[in-house]
């Protein structure tokens, strides 16, 4: 029994010429594509409406003036307004050079003068449908990786990697996410993250950071106004929370929220319904709530600081971000990223980190994490002279100190890391965790207080 042979559709060639005797010729001068003609402006814009064709030869002498070339021109202008990603081959006659560089510089991709010899014609049309099918696998591959959720987080620390694989398990799901970890670790790349792998990508992201906000302004910040509602109150004002409406609410430092404002924030989190300030009509808000914090909040609710109902409505996942320290070859890596960003567009020749500058990267503790390095990398990109950037320029010179810190920090490295692991072994039981480290409860408690250590 035979198969019937797959039809493979042919790319499409559209010709633009208007001499009847050089359409026959085109039509059948090339197999492998399907040629399309058109003789004029008008057809031709139908006829890139209709086919979208990658490349497209186009004679610039088309009626009306076919012995000018002004009705090719404004058929090229056309054709690359509409689709600009075409590559359109443009034909000049004898000695019309000046044409054919004025239509290069309007965007065409090639030319070729007249009379055609099928063969060179042939190799012109075939190097632009190669060209113009790397260039669009090329913008694919960007489309998708600026769509990618965590696209704006690198990493290769298998620690970061098990935190992405969790925003992309929670992310599906309505849950409630609290991310710990200190300033500048990317808590906010990470919320993005989470609410552009989520059902609510299309509508907005909305982030607070509730410690810069003083805290007589939070309330009308978090859940908007009335107008007259106090003095200064001129016109009616959505919160936060409203225009988070469909999409992700971000609180930022959710542990500098005053007890007050933390029991109305609650009412809204069990009711999902708000009032403006000075307003009586409630407002149904719909939206997801995903809070980050680089306190310690169970010990903020045993001192009375947080309270504990709210703790478990936000905090039905929690997600622990290590500091960039604790990321092997993370700083250099990041270090490297932002170098490349910050010096695009720069004139002359490109930069890279001198030895100096590698060593310092690596042995600095990065008590501000990823922000503290993105900040030195572009201070390093405006004071580097020549093209190697020195640990000078990113204001790192003093060695001898930054590695006796990385001993100390070493330390408490590896104690923070085993001692998290301990605590996620054990589902944050301290006593279990204390037999499993070899150590009594009341030093391992002592350890979590003095690293700072999230509890799971
Ligand atoms: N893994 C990463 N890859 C690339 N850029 C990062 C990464 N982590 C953080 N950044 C960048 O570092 C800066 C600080 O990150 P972000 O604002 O998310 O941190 P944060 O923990 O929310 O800080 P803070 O607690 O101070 O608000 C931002 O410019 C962010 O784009």
């Amino acid at each position: 029994m035979s198969t019937a042979p797959q039809a493979i559709e042919k790319p499409i060639l559209l010709v633009v010429e208007d001499d009847a005797g050089l359409q026959r010729q085109l039509r059948w001068a090339y197999e492998d594509y399907e040629v399309v003609i058109a003789g004029d402006r008008e057809s031709a814009v139908a006829a890139m409406r209709a086919h979208r064709p990658a490349v497209v030869t186009l004679d610039l002498g088309l009626p009306p003036d076919a012995d000018g070339a002004t009705e090719g021109f404004a058929t090229l202008e056309e054709i690359l307004l509409m689709a600009p990603h075409t590559k359109v081959i443009v034909a000049s006659g004898h000695g019309a050079r000046d044409s054919a560089r004025r239509a290069i510089a309007l965007g065409a991709f090639d030319f070729y003068q007249k009379p055609i010899d099928i063969d060179e014609l042939g190799f012109l049309v075939g190097r632009a449908f190669h060209v113009a099918q790397i260039e669009a696998e090329n913008r694919r591959l960007a489309a998708s990786q600026q769509d990618a959720p965590l696209a704006n987080l690198i990493t290769g620390a298998p620690e970061m990697l098990k935190v992405s694989t969790m925003v992309e398990k929670v992310a599906p799901t309505d849950v409630s996410v609290l991310l710990l970890g200190a300033s500048g670790t990317g808590k906010e790349v990470l919320a993005r993250g989470v609410h552009l792998s989520s059902r609510r990508a299309d509508g907005p992201f909305v982030a607070i950071n509730c410690g810069a906000i003083p805290d007589n302004l939070l309330e009308a910040e978090l859940f908007g106004y009335e107008r007259g509602a106090f003095t200064g109150a001129v016109k009616t004002t959505e919160g936060k929370i409203e225009l988070a409406q469909g999409g992700t609410l971000f609180l930022d430092e959710v542990g500098d929220i005053p007890l007050p404002l933390q029991v109305k924030l609650l009412r809204f989190i069990q009711e999902r319904v708000i009032e403006r300030i000075g307003g009586r009509k409630p407002i149904e808000v719909d939206t997801r709530i995903i809070c980050a914090t680089h306190r310690n909040l169970k010990r903020m609710i045993a001192d009375g600081g947080f309270r504990e109902d709210l703790f478990y409505r936000i905090a039905e996942v929690t997600i622990s971000i290590p500091l960039l320290r604790e990321r092997e070859g993370d700083a250099t890596l990041l270090a490297n990223h932002f170098l490349h960003k910050f010096s695009a567009g720069r004139p002359g020749p490109s930069l890279r980190f001198g030895p100096d500058a590698l060593a310092a990267i690596s042995l600095h503790s990065w008590p501000g994490n990823v922000r503290e390095l993105e900040n030195r990398v572009k201070r390093s990109v405006i004071m580097a002279d020549g093209t190697q950037i020195t640990a000078a320029d990113m204001d790192l010179a003093d060695q001898p100190e930054a590695a006796i810190q990385t001993l100390r920090d070493a330390r408490m490295i590896s104690d923070r890391r085993t001692i998290g692991a301990a605590l996620t072994a054990t589902s944050g039981s301290i006593s279990r965790a204390a037999k499993l480290l070899g150590i009594s409860r009341p030093t391992l408690y002592d350890l979590i207080r003095e690293l700072d250590i999230p509890q799971p």
